[in-house]
């Protein structure tokens, strides 16, 4: 399989998610990237839209569902959010989405910290293996991996990706 070009879905995104901003009369978004793949995504996507907007981190490790079976990751971070989370709305990024968990703890996380009016999800990728109701509102591409098969994102700069079998 060959995979899509990051940068190329970059500039699709900006243009899509620009068109959701608008629809939804969205003046003031605060934008929050996942740790580490959805910050790089984050970074990319505010660069291509022209914006100086502060850039939240959220490192979901401690809300993970499989925190108490895996532990924690050696390289944890605190989140760093530069602004109020009650009232606003939030542009959620990461960049893969397949079984929907690691959203499902950023907005637990998110909501920890306040009642956002609204969050909008924005990924690079979608894997389409959702085990939960959650879904991009923007999206670069959608691919169908095999059950053996995972994507991983390479960053900051540049973005690529690589596709990785787990059978090997
Ligand atoms: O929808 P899910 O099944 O939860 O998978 C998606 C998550 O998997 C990867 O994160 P990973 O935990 O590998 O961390 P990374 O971003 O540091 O690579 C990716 O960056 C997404 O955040
Ligand atoms: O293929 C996958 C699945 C989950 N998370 C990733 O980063 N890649």
């Amino acid at each position: 399989m060959s995979l899509p070009n990051p940068a190329e879905l970059i500039s699709q995104m900006a243009v899509r998610l620009t068109a959701h901003l608008e629809q939804r009369a969205i003046s003031e978004p605060r934008y929050i990237g996942i740790r580490t793949g959805g910050v790089w995504v984050a970074q990319a996507l505010l660069a291509e839209l022209g914006s100086d907007a502060p850039l939240g981190t959220l490192d979901v490790s401690f809300y993970r569902d499989d925190f108490s079976q895996n532990g924690l990751h050696p390289q944890v971070r605190p989140s760093e959010l530069p602004f109020e989370i009650e009232g606003q709305h939030l542009i959620l990024i990461d960049d893969v989405l397949m079984s929907g968990r690691t959203i499902r703890a950023a907005l637990n996380e998110l909501f920890d910290y306040g009642r956002p009016a609204s969050v909008t999800l924005v990924c690079l990728l979608d894997l389409d293996a959702a085990e939960l109701p959650i879904r991009p509102n923007v999206v670069g591409a959608t691919l169908s991996l095999a059950a053996h098969e995972r994507v991983k994102l390479s960053g900051p700069a540049p973005l690529q990706l690589e596709l990785q079998d787990l059978a090997l």
